[in-house]
This record gives C-alpha cells, structure tokens and sequence, in this order.
C-alpha cells in the first residue's frame, strides 16, 4: 500500500463526490418543480407513502456494502433535505394562504360556483323537522333561485335537553327535498365517524362554530374528497381560523369554505357580533371562498338585509340565511328564522342592492 495509491483512491472519490453532487443537485431542481406542482394542486409538501416507496424501492436495489440501514439512512436525509428546499419560503406561509395560492379558490358544484365572483345564497331551516317542512322550504328556495339549501340533522345545542335532530334520517329527508328541486344540500356533521356516510347525501359538510377546534373532525373532513364549510368559532381569532382550515386543506381537502358567523363579545343586542372586518380580512389572506351567516351572527331578523348588503359589499361570496315555513313553531332558533315572505323580501332587498349577481330570478 502506497501513498500514491491513497491519493489516487482519494482522487476517485473526488470525482465520484463531484457527480454525486451533480446528481444531487439535479434531483433538488426536480424536487423543487415537484414542490410547486403540489402546492399548486392543493396537496400537502410532505408526502410520507412517496417516501415510504422510495425508500423501499432504494433498499430493493441495493447491492452493498453499505447495508439496509445505511441506504435508508442518507436517502431519508436526501429526502429530508428536499422537503426542507420545497418548504422554505412556504414554511410559514400556509395552503389556505395566497402566499401558497394567490388565485382564489372556486369550489363549483354543478351550475353553482363558490368563490367565483357571483355571491351564493345559502338558506334553509336550522334544523330538518319533518319531510314537508324542508321540502316547502326547499321550494321556496327553488322559487327564490336559491341554490343551496341548508338544514340541521345533528344539533349540538347548548342543553342535552333541546331539539339535537334528526341524525341520518334529516340528512335522508334534506337530500330528498333537494333532489325535488334541484337544489345542493348543506348539513352539519359533528362527529368524525359520521362523515363518509353523510358524503351520500349532502353536497358540502358543513362543520359548526362548536367544531372548528375539533382537530380529529378537522383531520377526517381532510380526507373527503367533498366541499367542506368551515364556520369560525364562537370566540376564535383569524389566524385559529386560517389555520383550522389548513388541517383540512394539508390533509388533501382543497375545496374549504369560511364563514363568518358572528363572535361572542358584550354586546346583548345581537346573539354575536357580526365581524364584518373577517370578510376583508379572510379574502386577503385567503384565496378560499369566505361566506357570512346573518342568522347566526345577528339572531335579529330586522337587521339581517343590511348586514347581507354590508357583508357583500365588504367582498363575501356569499350569504348564509335562516329560513322556516313557520318560524314560531320551529324546534329551534325560533326567533331568528325567516318566514317565506319575510325570506322573499330577504332576497328581493339584497337583489335590489345590486351587490348579488347570481342569476336568481326576481323574488316575488
Ligand atoms: O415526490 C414528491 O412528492 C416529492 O416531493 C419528492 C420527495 C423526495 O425527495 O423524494 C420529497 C418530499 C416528499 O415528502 C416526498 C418525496
């Protein structure tokens, strides 16, 4: 063994580093492309089943010496490495962020687009009572050209003594009357183990106020491949909001709309305080759409039309409202659903503000 032999075995290292280096480099660039790829596809930077393959592909090959361990180490630091490259500049931005996304995002449901410039009005009862109560509701709707019909089948409400729903039957019931007149079906489902099943009747899962910090009902709504509505909590600040979106959008879940619907503060004339400022707010640091419930936020039907008017001039691409065939004998938030005429004066007064463009026919 000489020197010169040491030196010259050191030289072909050298050489070796020298392409691995270029290698590397190359696959950086790669995964770099890759990065943007995803985020423009709405689909998380870490992707742990791509790695699991890689390095299982990579421990099949190989020949030695160095053993398993030992590849599955330097290629997880490779991998870890471009994980670390994709992510730099977005590392604080989040997927719900227009640092990520700076085109808003449209989520379209038949000939309904959420997000797309024309405001969407989404009105029905709060909760699903009976068969010919949401099938009226759903046809006023139809008559209002509304095209989006709410209604409550799992309530979580203040008392285990009120009204908490009719579960999977209201969904059965709100889907029918939906399919009837062709309307799209909202409803809240509180409970993670519901979600695949309620998938068969509505066409956007609505999780409440109550659950926005509900992360494991979060994480599952991240992986339907169904709209989501996300409703801000009673109390929570804008950036809680933003980011219990991102726990269903970095689970794979793009389609996530906000809604603004009032936080708790002193106030008593209103049930919450209607935060019009969140509408601003949400549409700049967010490309999702951002909708405003006047029901929940004002409990008052005598200021819900300036509060819509307020919040679509505000920028919101749509509107949350109420709406009970006979309020008074509703099973719950009596006092803030609207009737049918007091719905289709609703509609006719936002209409006439010019601020909603959608195509729905005058309101009678
Ligand atoms: O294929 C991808 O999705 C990549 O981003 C590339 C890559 C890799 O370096 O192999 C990096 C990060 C992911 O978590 C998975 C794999």
């Amino acid at each position: 063994m000489s020197e010169e032999m040491l030196n010259d075995m050191r030289s072909r290292v050298d050489r070796i580093d020298d392409q691995l280096l270029e290698l590397l480099s190359e696959r950086a660039r790669i995964g770099l492309r890759i990065g943007e790829l995803k985020a423009g596809l709405n689909r998380p930077l870490r992707d742990p089943d791509r790695e699991k393959e890689t390095l299982n592909r990579l421990a099949a090959r190989n020949a030695g010496p160095f053993d398993e361990a030992a590849v599955r180490r330097l290629f997880r630091e490779i991998v870890k490495a471009t994980l670390e490259l994709q992510q730099p500049e977005k590392k604080k931005a989040l997927l719900v962020s227009r640092k990520s996304k700076a085109d808003d995002t449209v989520i379209r449901l038949g000939d309904t687009a959420i997000g797309g410039g024309q405001p969407v009005l989404v009105a029905g009862p709060c909760s699903v009572e009976s068969r010919e109560q949401v099938r009226r509701t759903a046809a006023a709707l139809a008559e209002a050209g509304v095209p989006v019909i709410r209604g409550g089948a799992f309530k979580p409400r203040t008392s285990p003594y009120d009204f908490q729903g009719l579960g999977f039957e209201g969904l059965k019931l709100l889907k029918e009357a939906a399919d009837e007149f062709g309307l799209l079906a909202i409803s809240e489902i509180v409970d993670p183990r519901h979600l695949e099943q309620a998938c068969d009747y509505v066409d956007i899962i609505q999780i409440g106020a109550r659950n926005m910090h509900n992360f494991e009902l979060l994480k599952a709504a991240g992986e339907l491949r169904k709209p989501v509505l996300l409703k801000r909590g009673l109390a929570a600040t804008m950036d809680e909001f933003l980011h219990a979106a991102e726990y269903i959008v970095s689970r794979g879940n793009g389609e996530v709309m906000l809604i603004e619907r009032g936080i708790r503060t002193y106030e008593k004339w209103t049930r919450n305080t209607l935060d019009i400022s969140a509408v601003p707010l949400l549409k700049r640091e967010s490309h999702l759409p951002v909708l405003v419930d006047v029901s929940h936020s004002t409990g008052r039907k005598d200021i819900m039309a300036p509060c819509a008017k307020a919040a679509l001039a505000a920028g919101a691409d749509g509107i949350m409202v109420e709406v009970h065939p006979n309020p008074p004998e509703a099973l719950s938030d009596a006092d803030q659903q609207l009737d049918f005429d007091e719905f289709r004066e609703f509609v006719r007064e936002v209409k006439a503000s010019g601020l909603y463009r959608q195509g729905a026919p005058a309101a009678t």
